[in-house]
């Protein structure tokens, strides 16, 4: 498990060590410094390079420029470029004393600083750290735009890609893509949260030793997922296994539930019983796949998934309506996110997309548009699982589940590859196979994200795939997973 942060927790975390005299800034620069050598190192030389830093006005600035110092030492060329009037002390004094060269953005001004950092084999982002108040601005926010259409920067952040909120992952304004971020004391939250992780690169650590309280968002590893798959015991049979209602397609999509059906059975649901329009019952289903009694209520199962196709169709959503209000654990997708009742029970995940999700609080009275969601996903995620009542599972590059409690988990094992149609179908299924096998629904949305993300990476190799090459790959994910257990 990873767990990460707000940036406030990590500052308060750090109080009582800088009380008794730790230099905690020393170990921080010493952890930047290394990782920039080992960048340097790799791509042919350390002593003769070049490195840029950017400083701002706080701490933040202060970690580059000791980090800065301890490269001059090494034989590094450093440049810093510091970006406001306002500069630590201490650390500029160091930087300075051990050779490194000052460039004030005032006097340089935007243009010539940004083709001189451009020449950098290596640019540190020292701007804002968890201090920071919204995004970059005025003739820091141009530097930083004008190196962003540059392009093609080698940049490591120290701490956090500065213009990114340490707490949401928000982006305002511009920011600088990293290659890597160093961060420190704690992984920040806004690193493993959209738009934020896009922005970060690699994810380097340094460890203080400080005394964290819990975590803000907790991210899966392989071993959470080994431990919390539901495998068959010896005395289990199909039905103890957990049976899956389906409620999916209609005339207009059957391909919704192929593909939901599909995700299901991949990820190990041993009895499905389906419920849909009567031209898909009557051929179009996997062999495996039972139909169901025509009401939600003559169906015995242990959870339902509904609305994946269901459009246009009145029987269907009148069905999905019933599984949602059944008190029975339900995931509830696409054609089925504009019947959601006022309040739904904590056993209900929904899983939109951003687009999907602007509507839903649109319709709540909280007007949104997908750019919106784009720009401060948890807060939306958040703002919907405290108006429904459901655990929000919402759908991107990074996948962000928020259950009604409170709880945060992303996941983002996936690859842009599967941005295609109906793969948010296959996602469905594989939750509904969680859910089905009793897993809880945070846990289940944050695992069945985790397993699609792995799916995808495998059917896709690097190339495209379909929605059906994502249901494929599962199977293969999960016994990779389970190799060498009994
Ligand atoms: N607390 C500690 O002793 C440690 C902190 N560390 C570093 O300290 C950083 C936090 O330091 P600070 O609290 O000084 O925060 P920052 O370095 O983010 O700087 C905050 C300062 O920048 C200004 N500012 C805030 N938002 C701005 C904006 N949008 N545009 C322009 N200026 C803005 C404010 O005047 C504020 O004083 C961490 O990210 C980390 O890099 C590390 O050295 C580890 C130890
Ligand atoms: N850029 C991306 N990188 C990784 N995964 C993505 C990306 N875009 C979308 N996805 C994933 O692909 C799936 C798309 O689902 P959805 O938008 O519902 O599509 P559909 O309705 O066509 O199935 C989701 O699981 C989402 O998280
Ligand atoms: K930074």
């Amino acid at each position: 498990m990873i767990s990460a942060y707000t940036g406030t927790a990590v500052q308060a975390a750090e109080k009582p060590l800088l009380e008794a005299g730790v230099d905690l800034m020393a170990r921080a620069a010493y952890g930047l410094a290394n990782a920039v050598l080992w960048r340097l190192r790799t791509s042919g030389r350390v002593y003769g390079s070049s490195v840029a830093l950017l400083i701002g006005p706080g701490n933040n600035g202060a970690d580059a420029l000791y980090a800065g110092e301890l490269l001059s030492r090494r034989g590094v060329r450093t440049t810093a470029v510091l970006g406001s009037e306002r500069v630590h002390g201490p650390a500029f004094a160091a930087f300075q004393a051990a050779g490194g060269t000052v460039v004030r953005l005032a006097e340089r001004g935007v243009r010539d600083s940004a083709s001189l950092v451009a020449q950098a084999d290596l640019v540190v982002d020292g701007l804002l750290g968890t201090g920071a108040r919204g995004g970059l601005r005025d003739a820091v926010a141009d530097l930083v735009a004008a190196l962003c259409e540059i392009g093609g920067l080698q940049v490591i952040a120290c701490d956090l890609p500065s213009g990114v909120n340490a707490d949401t992952g928000e982006v305002s304004g511009v920011v600088l893509s990293a290659i890597e971020t160093v961060t420190f004391g704690g992984i920040k939250a806004g690193l493993l949260l959209p738009p934020g992780e896009g922005f970060a690169g690699d994810i380097s650590y340094v460890d203080l030793d400080l005394s964290l309280p819990a975590a803000a968002l907790e991210r899966l590893d392989q071993d959470d997922l080994l431990r919390h798959w539901p495998r068959p015991g010896r005395s289990d049979h199909k039905y103890s296994r957990g049976v899956l209602g389906v409620v999916a397609g209609s005339t207009a999509y059957p391909g919704a539930a192929q593909l939901a059906l599909h995700g299901a059975l991949a990820a190990g649901t041993a009895m499905i019983r389906y419920l849909g329009p009567a031209t898909l019952r009557a051929g179009g289903l996997p062999p495996e796949v039972v139909p169901g009694a025509s009401t939600v209520a003559a169906n015995r199962v242990q959870a339902w998934l509904v609305g994946p196709g269901v459009s246009d169709d009145a029987e269907q959503e009148r069905r999905c309506l019933d599984a949602i209000n059944s008190g029975l654990p339900v995931l509830a997708d696409a054609g089925a996110l504009p019947l959601l009742p006022e309040r739904v029970g904590p056993q209900v995940v929904i899983t939109p997309h951003a687009g999907e999700l602007a509507a839903l609080l649109s319709r709540r009275g909280h007007p949104t548009v997908r750019a919106d969601v784009e720009r401060s996903a948890l807060e939306h995620a958040r703002l919907a699982a405290q108006l429904t009542g459901a655990t929000v599972l919402l759908k991107g590059a990074t996948i962000v589940v928020v259950s009604p409690q409170g709880e945060v988990h992303s996941q983002s094992e996936g690859t842009p590859w599967l941005a295609t149609a109906g793969s948010g179908d296959v996602l469905a299924g594989i939750l509904g196979a969680l859910l089905a096998a009793g897993v809880a629904p945070p846990l289940a949305a944050a695992m069945a994200a985790s397993v699609h993300g792995r799916a995808g990476v495998l059917a896709s190799g690097g190339g495209p795939m379909t929605a059906s090459g994502i249901a494929e790959a599962v199977p293969q994910v999960l016994r990779e997973l389970f190799e060498g257990i009994d």
